[in-house]
């Protein structure tokens, strides 16, 4: 697989890099880059990585990995463009940045794969939604794939819904922790102590997406096992309901993925 490079080492860049060595990969065949020098040596002492500037790290990598924020693309590209070459794979991580954004910022012809991953990856549990470029091969896509499947899941599709993965699995895990703040919150107010509450919300949280993973059951039909007729359930479902809990999510993610679209626009 030759040298990846990931450029911007943050949340993201690095739980791509903690993916890679857990899944074998060696340190010596990876580079970062980041902007922070501070965070710089603190990843090069953690995982052991060399660390290089921007236009060192493109000269030698075969594989370069871009995970800055989207509103960062533009400027990595200008640094990078001229070092850019035939035969290597341009793979980004960012919401919202296209591939006709980083074919038309990188040399003719290069071979860009736009990938939307999520931070779950942290304990190889990801779930990323990968889509090719203009001048992408299957053996680029494959390679793309493998590096996202270390710690995780991959599908592939076409790019066109790559918006509708940013808004559900991309942000997913955000809206997850959301829920299980204000469940926790709710077991707080009614008497638990912080830890009990918490233990018991993650467990339920975790025996609940088990059940959905093993059983294949649709969500409804698990949701029905637990609603007894007249029972406290059904109580709490009708305040959500009520409460319009259902849409508010629909438009959530809606609101996401119109921010995902505005973000290729250049919108800071
Ligand atoms: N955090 C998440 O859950 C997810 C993030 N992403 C995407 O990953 C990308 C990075 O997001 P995060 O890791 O959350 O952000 P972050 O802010 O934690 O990391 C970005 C890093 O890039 C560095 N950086 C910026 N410009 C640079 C440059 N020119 N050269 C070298 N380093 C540079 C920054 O110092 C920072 O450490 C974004 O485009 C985001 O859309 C995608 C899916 C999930
Ligand atoms: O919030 C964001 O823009 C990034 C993309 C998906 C998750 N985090």
């Amino acid at each position: 697989m030759g040298t990846t490079a990931i450029f911007g080492a943050g949340v993201m860049g690095e739980t791509l890099l903690s993916g890679l060595l857990r899944s074998g990969r060696a340190a010596a065949d990876l580079i970062i880059t980041e902007r922070n020098a501070e965070r710089a040596a603190q990843l090069a002492e953690k995982y052991d990585v060399r660390v290089l500037p921007n236009t060192e790290a493109a000269d030698l990598a075969d594989t370069l990995v871009l995970v800055v924020k989207p509103q960062d693309m533009e400027g990595l590209l200008a640094e990078i463009r001229d070092h850019v070459r035939d035969g290597n794979t341009v793979v980004s991580l960012a919401a919202g940045i296209t591939t006709e954004f980083l074919e038309s910022h990188l040399p003719e012809g290069s071979s860009v794969v736009r990938v939307m991953p999520n931070t779950p990856a942290l304990v190889d549990q990801g779930m990323a939604g990968v889509s090719p470029g203009r001048h992408c091969t299957e053996d680029h896509l494959l390679e793309a794939e493998a590096l996202l499947s270390s710690c995780g899941k991959v599908v592939r599709l076409e790019e066109k819904h790559l918006d509708a993965v940013t808004a559900i699995s991309g942000s997913g895990p955000a809206y997850i922790f959301y829920v299980v703040e204000a469940m926790i919150e709710a077991g707080v107010v009614l008497g638990l102590p912080r830890a009990t509450a918490t233990e018991l919300v993650v467990q339920t949280l975790y025996g609940a997406a088990t059940m959905l993973k093993e059983t294949h059951e649709h969500p409804t039909v698990l949701r029905e096992q637990v609603s007894s007729p007249g029972g406290t359930t059904v109580a709490a479902l009708r305040q959500l309901d009520d409460h319009k809990v259902r849409a508010a999510f629909v438009n959530a993610m809606e609101a996401a993925a119109a921010r995902s679209k505005q973000l290729a626009s250049g919108h800071a």
